[in-house]
């Protein structure tokens, strides 16, 4: 048997959670023979909803949890862990930008920044899913001087998702036709979804929409899916969110499929001319655990102005929490 995996998990008594926690202990994370102990962090008033839910995990007798621990203290909740997931943070509402939340949850990165630079393992793994993400993980990124800046990621995998399965809707294919998505920059309504490199069943997708449809109706459904989920729901995306942020952690770990690459929000190294140390969504592929950004696509006009608006966007958002980096 394999030595078990320390998952930790903020938000846990959420509505993410409630989906992400059983997908974790069941299997659906790293596959069904990889043991996990789930470390699970919540504030203070939120404890006794989070004992309910952990009744619940003992009461689901999954073969593969080892072990469930929570707490209130993320310096106690991150000790050695192998991975974070931050999705504890305050939704937004109807009528919200996902930045209106940055005053409320900033503070939040900052306290677990400095928890994981203290005692979680070296080599943890972060994926911030609370919003706003991208900024959120910045923030993470820089109360943990000691732990390695590519170590911290942003979910823009149900954006990548998400783009997937409208461009198949539309075309009448699978998403598992689909192939090559990129969603540039931020988790955010200036996010960019990118055609441009995109295939349908090895075909140019752009070949297959009306360039209309391209930029009229696809793009801002994609940047405006997570607010029509919010006007529909009454809530805001929960069981997709915790599937992307599994299919996000998978592929970190068991990397990208040959010929085919994802979508991560990662500290820029300056490719594409964006300003490095935002997080900011690139392609990536991955190999044997790490990741690299997709190099040398062409970008033109029409995409370079989107990446723009999205890294000025993301530049806004840095600069009004200069205080917590
Ligand atoms: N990146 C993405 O694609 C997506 C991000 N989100 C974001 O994920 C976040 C969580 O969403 P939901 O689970 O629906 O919200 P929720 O309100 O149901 O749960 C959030 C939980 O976080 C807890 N929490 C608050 N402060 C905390 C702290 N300091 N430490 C630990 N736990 C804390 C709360 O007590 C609550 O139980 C929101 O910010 C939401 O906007 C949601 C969907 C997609
Ligand atoms: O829209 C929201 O506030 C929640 C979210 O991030 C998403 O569904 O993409």
């Amino acid at each position: 048997m394999k030595a078990p995996v320390h998952v930790a998990v903020t938000g846990a008594a959420g509505q993410i959670s409630y989906s992400l926690l059983f997908r974790i202990a069941s299997g659906d994370f790293l596959g069904p023979d990889q043991p996990i102990c789930l470390h699970l962090l919540e504030i203070t008033p939120a404890l006794g909803a989070l004992e309910g839910a952990v009744m619940e995990l003992n009461d689901c007798a999954f073969p593969l949890l080892q072990s469930v621990s929570m707490s209130d203290d993320a310096e106690v909740a991150f000790k050695d862990i192998d991975f974070a997931f931050l999705v504890g943070a305050r939704p937004r509402g109807p009528g919200m930008e996902r930045k209106d939340l940055l005053e409320a949850n900033a503070a939040i990165f900052s306290v677990q920044g400095k928890a994981l630079n203290k005692v979680a393992k070296r080599d943890v793994r972060v994926l911030v899913v609370g919003n706003p993400a991208n900024t959120n993980a910045l923030i993470a990124m820089n109360n943990a001087p000691d732990l390695d800046p590519r170590n911290f990621t942003a979910m823009t995998r149900l954006d990548h998702n998400r783009a997937m399965s409208l461009l198949a809707e539309k075309t009448g294919n699978h998403n598992t036709d689909v192939t090559k998505m990129t969603i540039w920059g931020n988790h955010s309504a200036t996010q960019y979804p990118d055609l441009h490199n995109c295939l349908i069943n090895g075909e140019d997708a752009l070949s297959k929409v009306d360039a209309s449809w391209y930029a009229d109706d696809f793009i801002p459904a994609v940047q405006q899916r997570g607010a029509a989920i919010i006007k529909a729901r009454g809530l805001s995306s929960a069981a997709s969110a915790a599937s992307s942020a599994l299919d996000h952690m998978r592929t970190w770990v068991q990397g990208t499929a040959d010929g085919d690459w994802v979508s991560m929000g990662i500290p820029s190294d300056g490719s594409y001319g964006i300003e490095e140390g935002l997080i900011y969504s690139f392609p990536v592929t991955v190999k044997d655990g790490d990741y690299s950004i997709v190099q040398g696509l062409e970008i033109n006009d029409f995409s370079r102005e989107r990446m723009i608006a999205t890294e000025n966007e993301l530049k806004e958002e840095r600069d009004g929490v200069k205080h917590l980096l």
